[in-house]
């Protein structure tokens, strides 16, 4: 939504970042909403094409200066000041995220913030005890030869992310890519453009040399998404989110031959058998559908229920769907948040109104829930739950992002898997079984990225994270980044 600088409240005038000091473009600048009332709370600056090339020109030029000279334990210094210096902030940082986003204190305390400075943490590690792979190789001739790999950094990093965990998933990319030596300019989503803002105050605190961290601001299309996916001094582009903008992007990143590392959408299942910890998998799966508002790509839209549990199953999700508390985000007891924006809610609302015309049986919510002002302004959604649609409805195949799931029965293993694996996606999954066999049996049964068992979201950031068919290109996590930071070059040392 654009509105003129005159309309936005001077409240807060959030500009891009290059170089290291704060840039303002000539675009009128758009509004920054809380989601939580829809009101403006802001106006941020929007980058044209020549602010852009301003900020991969300074990722450049950094390249080559300062920071291009660092050993690996200098950089891993920075970064654990970058990790200390999110949390000397804690609160602003916190405060910012709610404000931007409307998720309950309570998340952005315990999720979105410490992870965005742990990110760090674990690159930091990673650089302590980096290897590189080596061989004694015989001659021809009867000699030897040494071949060892030589790892440097990429280069400019274009890194673009999400609305659903801003701080955190852009830590989660821009710490590797400092971390193996690159520059970088970020876009953050145009909902959330705060935290982002707020790192590039903490990596000139921390001495991150001017030209490092760029940050740019505005939208995809004709904005500076496009702008900073064509441009040919990119080396390669990080990204998180929908698979369709995905494939966008991937068209920009042909020209010149760059590579990408995706992230992207899912419809990812749950399979519940009999012999679960039903009070476990209760828990588990009403985190996995409703944390975040549904808004979170590893999160739980289809849950297949083994028949003889079916109807406790249902009747207890309804039960814990219901105990959500929407409200004040800063209020100690919500635990229930509104979506990112108008759009999204009618696009989460279109597919509510999909499966009630497709006749689906509504278990709870499928509509809007009521609140007082100033709530009453926001963009809430009630936690829905459905049952009893054909597999190939819309709402079981398509990504809704909200807090919304349906739930189906099964009888037998393979057609639990069958049904798992019936997907263009293959993000992730969550099993609740007691039958170790089978816990790893099914999990090597599903075409996903990442499989829970008797767990959601649990993570261990050294380990291979991404998404398999069309959830993403590449893994992040530990030594899995290295492949998309850094080019690997083999020398080899006639002896
Ligand atoms: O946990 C992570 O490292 C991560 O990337 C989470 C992504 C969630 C996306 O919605």
């Amino acid at each position: 939504m654009n509105i003129t600088a005159a309309q936005a409240p001077a409240s807060s005038v959030i500009t891009h970042y290059i170089a290291g000091r704060p840039v303002t473009s000539s675009r009128p600048p758009f509004a920054n909403v809380d989601p939580a009332t829809g009101q403006v709370v802001g106006h941020v600056h929007e980058a044209d094409a020549g602010i852009v090339d301003m900020a991969v020109r300074a990722a450049r030029d950094a390249l080559h200066g300062p920071w291009g000279r660092l050993t690996d334990g200098e950089r891993a210094a920075i970064l654990r000041r970058l990790a200390d210096g999110i949390r000397a902030r804690f609160d602003e940082f916190v405060a910012a995220e709610v404000r931007d986003t409307g998720k309950p204190y309570s998340l952005a305390s315990h999720l979105d913030i410490p992870r965005g400075a742990a990110n760090f943490d674990v690159f930091a590690d990673q650089l302590a005890h980096g290897a590189t792979e080596a061989f004694r190789s015989p001659t021809p001739d009867g000699g030897i030869a040494l071949n060892y790999g030589l790892r440097t950094p990429r280069g400019v990093i274009a890194v673009i992310c999400p609305w659903n965990l801003p701080l955190l998933l852009m830590t989660w990319k821009v710490a590797p890519a400092l971390a193996f030596g690159n520059t970088v300019v970020v876009k953050p989503s145009e909902e959330t453009p705060s935290t982002t803002t707020l790192l590039a105050e903490v990596m000139n605190d921390a001495g991150v040399p001017p030209g490092v961290f760029n940050v740019v601001h505005g939208f995809g299309p004709d904005s500076a998404g496009q702008y900073l996916t064509e441009h040919p001094d990119v080396n390669g582009i990080t990204f998180t989110g929908e698979t369709r903008t995905g494939t966008a992007i991937m068209k920009a990143a042909a020209v010149g031959v760059r590579p990408v590392s995706f992230e992207l959408g899912g419809k990812n299942a749950a399979v519940v058998f009999a012999d679960c910890d039903l009070d476990a998998a209760i828990a588990g799966t009403t985190r996995s559908a409703f944390l975040n508002s549904g808004q979170v790509c590893l999160g739980t839209e289809r849950i297949y229920v083994e028949r003889p549990i079916f109807d406790t199953f249902v009747a207890r999700l309804k039960q814990a769907a219901e105990a959500l508390r929407p409200g004040d985000p800063n209020a100690g007891d919500t635990t229930f948040g509104p979506l990112i924006s108008k759009a999204h809610r009618d696009k989460v609302l279109s597919y509510y109104a999909r499966a009630r015309n497709e006749g689906a049986s509504i278990v709870t919510g499928g509509g809007v829930p009521s609140l007082p002002a100033p709530l009453s302004g926001g963009w809430w959604v009630e936690p829905t739950i459905w049952t009893g649609l054909p597999a190939d409805s819309a709402v079981l195949t398509e990504e809704i992002f909200g807090p919304c799931c349906h739930i189906a029965p099964f009888d037998r293993e393979d057609e639990a898997i069958a049904a798992a694996n019936d997907s263009p996606y293959g993000l992730a999954t969550s099993i609740w079984t007691g039958d170790l066999s089978r816990a790893h049996r099914v999990a090597a049964a599903i075409e996903v990225g990442v499989a829970w068992v008797n767990c959601w979201f649990l993570r261990d950031l050294r380990t291979a994270f991404g998404g398999a068919k069309q959830s993403g290109i590449g893994r992040e996590g530990g030594v899995h980044g290295l492949e998309f930071y850094t080019e690997l070059r083999n020398v080899c040392i006639k002896l």
